[in-house]
């Protein structure tokens, strides 16, 4: 049961979904994480790059006092109760006057916990673009601006690494189409696909086994004090439950997936992410590092189709890019 079980939840994660979150393997110390809740101790930010098939891109001018006159692409902060597609649609219909539909999520960022900014390639799909007459407090107009000559002042010079993340994906789509699955999480937490490959690409991924056994979940405090770090150190906090990390190389490839649902005040996130461990020393590595303790084992992927599936997304880097 363990092994299909696992194969299941691992296939479910390669696709792009994944499922509710309620509990945690490894949690900051202390007190347990505080009830997540947007706009008192958490922001999510949405955000959509439109290109169009003229290489155009759809900017905002914004109306706010602090950044009146400045470009900026359609952005804001999401409101409790609504989900993530939701919140973008909503932005770019009140900020651009477009209806419009994610393709999919070009990056997530992050500044710790308490600040993940949500970035989609969009396409539109109705409504009439905002112009100078029907300037609001939302923003003064929309228009499309070819990419290689985006007008000026910007907002804030972020937004040009994330049009050339949405040219590149057009040119060349790096990762599948990967958009929020809709299902609660309790807390803002990470589900691990966390990866061994050995010199002979036989694949194992680090299993909780408290329970049923299942991919990890770590979750990441609220405080200012946990945050440092950003929830990278999360990830490290639970592999150095079982690991010992200083001869070992971790990296964290990126996003398989996030999961958030916004409704009935489940405003947490769980973001899957793809991580591997290597030996820091390059000789032969044909198992493992040895794992400590009894609540996490390696677990050899032994079904062909996901072990290639692995393989694939790991040596192409074929995840959603997560920067902190
Ligand atoms: C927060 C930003 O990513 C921009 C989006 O937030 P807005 O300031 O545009 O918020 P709304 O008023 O909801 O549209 C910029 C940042 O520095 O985080
Ligand atoms: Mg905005």
């Amino acid at each position: 049961m363990a092994s299909e079980g696992l194969a299941g939840a691992l296939a479910s994660v390669l696709a792009g979904q994944g499922s509710s979150v309620h509990s945690c393997d490894s949690a900051p110390a202390g007190e347990p994480p505080a009830p997540v809740r947007l706009r008192k101790n958490v922001c999510y930010v949405v955000l959509a790059v439109f290109l169009s098939e003229q290489d155009e891109v759809l900017l905002i001018q914004e109306a706010k006092r602090e950044c009146r006159g400045s470009w900026y692409l359609p952005a804001g902060r999401m409101e409790p109760g609504e989900t993530i597609v939701e919140a973008l649609q909503r932005e770019v219909k009140e900020e651009a006057g477009l209806h419009c539909e994610p393709e999919t999520l070009l990056s997530v960022e992050e500044r710790g916990p308490s600040w993940v900014r949500f970035v989609f390639l969009a396409r539109p799909t109705g409504g009439i673009l905002k112009t100078s007459k029907e300037a609001d407090a939302e923003s003064l107009q929309a228009a499309w601006y070819p990419r290689t000559s985006l007008p000026t002042p910007l907002r804030a010079h972020d937004i040009l690494h994330l049009v050339e993340l949405a040219a590149q994906y057009r040119q060349q789509a790096r990762h599948p189409l990967i958009l929020p699955q809709e299902l609660p999480c309790d807390l803002v937490c990470q589900r691990l696909v966390a990866t061994f490959t050995s010199s002979a690409q036989t694949v194992w991924v680090l299993v909780g086994t408290v329970g049923m056994p299942h991919l990890p979940v770590t979750a990441c405090g609220l405080d200012p004090m946990e945050q440092r770090g950003g929830m990278k150190m999360a990830v490290l906090r639970l592999l150095q439950e079982c690991l010992t990390l200083h001869h070992l190389v971790v990296e964290i490839k990126g996003l398989l997936g996030l999961q958030h649902l916004g409704r009935d005040h489940s405003d947490g996130i769980c973001l899957n992410v793809l991580v591997t461990v290597a030996f820091r020393s390059p000789g032969i590595q044909d198992e493992p590092p040895k794992v400590r303790g009894e609540n996490f084992s390696w677990w050899k992927v032994m079904e062909e189709d996901l072990q290639s599936q692995l393989l694939q997304r790991l040596q192409g880097s074929s995840v959603v890019p997560v920067n902190r």
